[in-house]
């Protein structure tokens, strides 16, 4: 059964607080991965305690011990949508008969670009519900039929990102060509990158991306702490008064594209500092925003900008969210209904996302919904700063990338109370 909490903040809004994070959930899925298919050469250190990373180090766990090739062996991912789409490659090269499922949710998240693709290079998959979506039947038989894959790349990086850490395994190995545009490409070059720093070479040929067969070699991959968890903490900085916050052991310069929120913040008025082990976020005076603001290589952070945003009454607009629509829920369409409740419209033309403030109020009491989307619940807490009581529904959604948000709003001064 899920729970509410009212989330309040009282007092006069300056923050002082060290929150150290946890590790990237992304860094941690694919360093999983890339572990099981090294057959453990490649360590990795510093994993998440994101539940969707608990949730792959389970299942990969389970696979090694209890697979018996000649049955059905289920597997449920629930609302982690990188571990869907990485166990899909990883399972069809694995030897055994697996059932791929996930949540309610899940079985709506669009998986046929990357089904289709591992088709074409020799996979047995089906679909066991509706066509497109989980879940999914793998067959134990791999045999390569192709090297060469195309793939479009404007609906979710995470199929492109799947089929290239089992390309080095693959007796043929990948040139994987991505078509059209490429969206999220942060995370593709971090795909690319971890498989370096596990002894695999790639090379670019203009949209063509190759990889040989080749082995791993050992390594260690060592997470380091999530910037799309450190974006809350920005929204914070941005929002309150006045604030002084430290990120232990998080770097400027790091694989996720979500670090891009410490530019993005300048103009909200927070200014960045390393620190010797870490950084320092501090809060000061806001820039006037005049561009419209691309989200395309960092979709997770749109729900923490365009909040904090309404929050402070900009009329901002925003493209490259498209891919909002099929996370967690429909993103664009929960932010619609929940900004609504602060009297701020978020409208859609011609895939331009426009903020419009002019009816910006805070009640005294709000109830936010979540949506199961933990992003929800975490660009939302902060507006507790202006409404006095804001009752989040489902509020431990946010462990599926950040289970200790709630404590660690805590230590910075919220008060969060279970209802
Ligand atoms: O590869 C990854 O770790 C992720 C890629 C992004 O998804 P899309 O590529 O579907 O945009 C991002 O939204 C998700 O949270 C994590
Ligand atoms: C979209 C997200 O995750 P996933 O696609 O892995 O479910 C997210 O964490 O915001």
């Amino acid at each position: 059964m899920s729970k509410n909490a009212i989330v309040s903040f009282k007092g006069i809004k300056d923050i002082n607080a060290e929150i150290a994070l946890t590790g990237s959930k992304s860094e941690s899925n694919r360093a999983l991965i890339i572990s099981a298919l090294s057959e453990g050469l490649v360590k990795v250190d510093n994993l998440s305690d994101a539940v969707d990373t608990v949730t792959l180090n389970n299942i990969l766990k389970a696979i090694g011990k209890e697979n018996d090739p000649d049955t059905f062996f289920s597997v449920d991912v629930g609302h982690a949508g990188t571990a869907m789409r990485f166990l899909t490659a990883y399972l069809s090269i694995t030897r055994g008969m697996f059932y791929l499922t996930g949540s309610g949710r899940m079985k709506e998240r669009p998986i046929k670009l990357l089904v289709e693709a591992l088709q074409k290079l020799g996979a047995g998959i089906k679909y066991s519900g509706q066509d497109g979506f989980p879940p999914l039947e793998i067959n134990k038989d791999f045999r390569q039929a192709s090297r060469i894959v195309k793939i479009q790349g404007n609906i979710s990086s995470q199929y492109l990102s799947a089929l290239l850490m089992i390309a080095p395994s693959l007796p043929l190995g990948l040139s994987l060509e991505i078509e059209g545009e490429l969206t999220s490409r942060p995370y593709l070059e971090m795909t690319l990158s971890m498989l370096q720093d596990a002894g695999i070479e790639h090379r670019w040929d203009n949209n063509t991306i190759h990889i040989d067969q080749q082995p791993f070699k050992a390594a260690e991959l060592i997470v380091e702490p999530d910037w799309s968890a450190a974006s809350y903490w920005y929204s914070i900085a941005a929002l309150a008064d006045h604030a002084e916050i430290t990120l232990p052991n998080l770097k400027q310069k790091s694989l996720q594209g979500d670090s891009k929120i410490r530019d993005i913040m300048v103009a909200f008025g927070v200014r960045t500092s390393s620190i010797p082990n870490g950084i320092a976020l501090k809060s000061g005076t806001s820039v006037a925003i005049t561009e419209v603001l691309n989200l395309k290589d960092c979709p997770d952070l749109a729900q923490t900008i365009i909040v904090c945003a309404a929050a402070k009454g900009l009329n901002l607009s925003f493209t490259g969210l498209e891919t909002l629509k099929i996370k967690e829920t429909n993103r664009i369409l929960a932010l619609q209904q929940e900004l609504i409740k602060i009297g701020v419209v978020l409208k859609e033309e011609n895939e331009v996302y426009t903020l419009n403030c002019d009816q910006l109020s805070f009640p005294e009491k709000v109830t936010f919904a979540t949506y199961d989307d933990h992003r929800m619940a975490m660009a939302f807490a902060p507006l507790s700063f202006f409404i006095k009581e804001i009752e989040m529904e489902d509020y431990q959604v946010v462990e599926k990338s950040y289970p200790d948000y709630w404590k660690d709003l805590e230590k910075a001064g919220f008060e969060i109370q279970e209802i």
